[in-house]
Formats: C-alpha cells, sequence, structure tokens
C-alpha cells in the first residue's frame, strides 16, 4: 500500500466523505457563539514549581554554554532553563560526545536542547556541514532552523535547508555548518554528494519515534544514518515527547550506548491542557458543531485536525463558501503553498488551521490556545477485521493523540482540546486514549452555548 505525504496509507474510505446534500447551507448566525471573554496568556510561573517539567535548580550559566550561545539564549527572552534543558544539556556537551535519547512533554523546550548541542560542537572556521538535524515535516524543520539561526545569533553559524524545492539539483556542494531537513530530501542530497557528510559530528532526530518507526519514515531516517562517516564517532541525539515501546528497543540501537532521559507513562501530557470532548449526532453534526464553535476558535488561534487531507479541504472549502475565515494545510500542496500557509498562521494572519497530522508534532505557535479532533486520530492496524485486507484504521494513535493536543499548552501556558466523537466506534477509541494517557476527558454540551463558552473560560484561566 502506498502512503501519502501525510505519511497514511491512502486507499482507505473516509467516513466523512462528502454527500450529495453535503451543499454548504449558510449557518444560521444565531448559531453563532458570542465570544466575550479575552484569552489570557498566563505563564504560570512553573518553572519555580520542582514538580513542573519546566522546573530547574539551575542557570543557564551553570549549564558549561559558550559565552556567544548564553547571549543568543537571553535575546530570546529565556531566563532559566527548563527541567530537560537543565538535565540533558551537561550531559550533551560532555566529552567524549555520548549519544541521547531525550523524551519530555510536547512544549517544554527540547529544541533548545538539541540546537545549542549542534551549535556547541561546530568548528565555525571550518566551511563543512558538521551537524544534521532531521524532522517529519518541512513546517517543523523550518521552525528548528529558526531556532538555530537565533540561537546562533552571536556567532557564524552558516545554514541549510534540506527540504524539498530548497537546492537546485545541479547545486554546488553545501558549505553550511548546519543542515536541517526532511529525512527523503537530506539523504537525495547526501547520495549525489551536495551534501559531504566526512565532517559530521552531530545527528540529531527531532520527533525520534515517528522518524523511526517502520510505519513512518524508519526507512529513510536509516538511509541517511547509513551514510555517515564511519572513522569517526557521531553523537546521536533522539528527542520526542512519546516513545512508544515498539520503537524504544529500535533507538537504543540506533543510538548505542545513549543516556537516557525518559518519562513515566502517567506524566507523558501535560496538565495544563484541558481535555474536552463533544457528543455529536452524526459526521454532518461534526461540521454543524465546528461552525457553531467558530467565534471561540478565534478568541486565540486554533487548530483542527482531520485524518485526511480531503476532509480538511473539504471542510474549509465549506467553512469558506459561509464567511468563515480559515486556512487549510496538508502535505499534497506545493511547498510555496504550505510556507505561506504556516507563516500567516505563524503571524497570526489566519486564526484557524484545518489539517491533517502533517503539523501534529513539533510545531510551536505560542497563541494557539484550542486543538480539535475533529476526527480522532486512528492507527492502521493489520488484521484488525474491521474492514480493509487484513485491516483497518481502528486503533487510536495515542501518540499522535498527544503530540496534537500539545499544540498547544505551551511552556506552561493553558490550552483545551476538544475531541468530536460521533458514534459507538468514537466512543471507545476516546474511552482507549482516556484510560492510556490517564487524563480525564470532561463533557460539554453541544447544545448549551453558554456552558461551552463557561468551560472554556474556566479552563483558560
Ligand atoms: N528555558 C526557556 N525559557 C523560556 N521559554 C522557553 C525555554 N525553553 C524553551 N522555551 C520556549 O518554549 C516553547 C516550546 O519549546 P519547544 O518547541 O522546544 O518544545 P518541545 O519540547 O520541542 O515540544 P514538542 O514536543 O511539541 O516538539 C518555545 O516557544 C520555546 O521558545
Amino acid at each position: 500500500m502506498e502512503k501519502d505525504a501525510d505519511g497514511f496509507y491512502s486507499p482507505i474510505a473516509d467516513s466523512a466523505a462528502p454527500k450529495e446534500d453535503d451543499k454548504a447551507q449558510p449557518a444560521p448566525n444565531s448559531e453563532l457563539i458570542k465570544s466575550t471573554f479575552e484569552v489570557s496568556v498566563t505563564l504560570a510561573d512553573q518553572q519555580g514549581d520542582p514538580n513542573s517539567p519546566l522546573y530547574s535548580a539551575k542557570t543557564f550559566e551553570e549549564l558549561g554554554l559558550h559565552q556567544d550561545l548564553l547571549k543568543g539564549i537571553y535575546d530570546m527572552g529565556f531566563s532559566k532553563p527548563s527541567k530537560i534543558q537543565e538535565r540533558a544539556l551537561p550531559l550533551l556537551l560532555a566529552n567524549p560526545p555520548t549519544n541521547m535519547i531525550g523524551q519530555s512533554q510536547s512544549g517544554t523546550g527540547k529544541t533548545a536542547a538539541f540546537v545549542l548541542t549542534m551549535l556547541s560542537r561546530v568548528d565555525f572556521t571550518k566551511n563543512k556541514p558538521q551537524a544534521l538535524c532531521l524532522a517529519p515535516s518541512r513546517e517543523l524543520a523550518r521552525q528548528i532552523m529558526s531556532v538555530v539561526v537565533a540561537m546562533g545569533k552571536f556567532t557564524s553559524v552558516q545554514t541549510e535547508y534540506a527540504i524539498k524545492d530548497n537546492l537546485a539539483r545541479d547545486s554546488g556542494p553545501v558549505t553550511a555548518h548546519i543542515i536541517v531537513g526532511t529525512p527523503g530530501t537530506m539523504s537525495d542530497l547526501m547520495r549525489k554528494r551536495i551534501i559531504d557528510v566526512s565532517e559530521i559530528k552531530v545527528f540529531v532526530l527531532d520527533e525520534a519515534d515517528n522518524m523511526l518507526d517502520q510505519d513512518g519514515l524508519g526507512d529513510q531516517t536509516l538511509r541517511v544514518k547509513n551514510m555517515l562517516p564511519r572513522d569517526h564517532p557521531v553523537q546521536i541525539l533522539l528527542f520526542s515527547a512519546t516513545f512508544p515501546d515498539h520503537v524504544r528497543s529500535f533507538a537504543s540501537k540506533f543510538a548505542p550506548g545513549a543516556n537516557k532521559i525518559e518519562l513515566k507513562k502517567e506524566e507523558l501530557s501535560i496538565s495544563g491542557i484541558r481535555q474536552f470532548y463533544m457528543d455529536c449526532k452524526n459526521e454532518d453534526d461534526k461540521y454543524d458543531i465546528l461552525v457553531r464553535l467558530y467565534a471561540l476558535l478565534t478568541v486565540g488561534q486554533s487548530i483542527i485536525f482531520c485524518q485526511h487531507k480531503h476532509t480538511a479541504d473539504r471542510i474549509s472549502a465549506r467553512m469558506s463558501a459561509e464567511g468563515h475565515k480559515v486556512a487549510s494545510l496538508h502535505g499534497a500542496k506545493d511547498p510555496a503553498e504550505r510556507d505561506s500557509i504556516i507563516d500567516n498562521f505563524r503571524d497570526g494572519r489566519e486564526k484557524v488551521l484545518i489539517t491533517t497530522n502533517v503539523i501534529a508534532r513539533g510545531i510551536d505557535i505560542l497563541q494557539v490556545n484550542m486543538v480539535v479532533n475533529y476526527d480522532l486520530p486512528l492507527m492502521y492496524e493489520r488484521n484488525s477485521g474491521g474492514g480493509g485486507p487484513g485491516g483497518a484504521f481502528d486503533k487510536p494513535d495515542i501518540e499522535t493523540y498527544i503530540h496534537r493536543i500539545g499544540r498547544t499548552g505551551r511552556f506552561g501556558r493553558r490550552g483545551i482540546s476538544i475531541n468530536f466523537v460521533h458514534d459507538k466506534r468514537t466512543w471507545q477509541q476516546m474511552d482507549q486514549i482516556e484510560k492510556a494517557t490517564g487524563r480525564k476527558i470532561m463533557r460539554i454540551e453541544t447544545n448549551d452555548i453558554d456552558e461551552m463558552e463557561q468551560k472554556m473560560k474556566e479552563a483558560l484561566k
């Protein structure tokens, strides 16, 4: 079976496929919630709470960073390290270099830990690639690059992208120190020797469980690793908020002898994200409820996740036709369009983004205070007996759920997630998610608009 650009197997019927009578009907305005509250983006002082993943007993100065990098960190407005930064950085920067498997909840600052390591290990006098970083989407690669550039502002770091359409096929060898990209393009450029790997010292996988998963990007990532030099050690860093059991042992082989920072199952999701569900009557009702939520979705910014790109396109086309301003983003759009959509959303020019799992991981936009799982994230289960030949998308994808809701509640902020459930199957799937994450998912009435607004107000306080 072929996987599409969003990493899904494609020949699965979209349960929310358009129906003949599905033509856009303007939603009565009376149904729209009038938003009467402001978003309070209060950054609770969790950096002083020893139980918080943002807590640290140390300062950045104590972590052994170069003066130029400290300047970059403070210039970004960071004052104290988070727990993962405090614990990981001394291990990451120690000599001889040791591999690392680092796990920490979404939005707790893993990026800074690996970016500071790359910047610390580069010899700026040599114009050759010395650190490679892979991410599962171009959007995340671009975001990581912005952190490299910001943290390296007071160094002479040179950077380059290994993402689709960035380098011409006949480009000369890349002389940049740090290259950030997606695995397919990275391996392509390495094979063509546009990227010379002879001086590579650090190899980072962000969203490592996804990058190593054989049902995901595993093959492409392995191809990159197999092209790395063998005449000197390369420090391998794997970071993610999740490391499911089936990836964990492979991760240990991929990064042998790694220092490990791990989370317990009950620590996986963030307490600042309040989780809700709405009991929808059927597929069509999901759409109507989303439209009714529109005013709340635009109080801050929100991301609506669908299982399929055609669902994302269909909902956004219908909402736009009804006069609501929304954008849609998925892997079938061309790279330039993807860049402009995410940039518009990042800059707040768009408030509602309807998307697929393509941006479920890593994307850090602090103003996002609401995530809607229009469709719950599902994984392909072979031989589940639930439909297609040999398997079906029946099982909830717990890791993707944790990453999706983690697009809100970043670095101590508050956020809301809402799951739409509409039949017995989706109920059961949500029940499994609740059990696996150990966090209560509260009901919100769909027909009591005041209650809906009140609950959200409280959750964001
Ligand atoms: N020490 C710090 N002080 C203040 N803000 C920080 C600090 N470290 C990171 N941040 C900010 O916190 C936010 C989340 O960080 P980051 O994107 O690295 O999270 P993450 O752990 O990689 O999350 P995810 O698992 O979702 O990828 C970013 O906006 C980042 O700038």
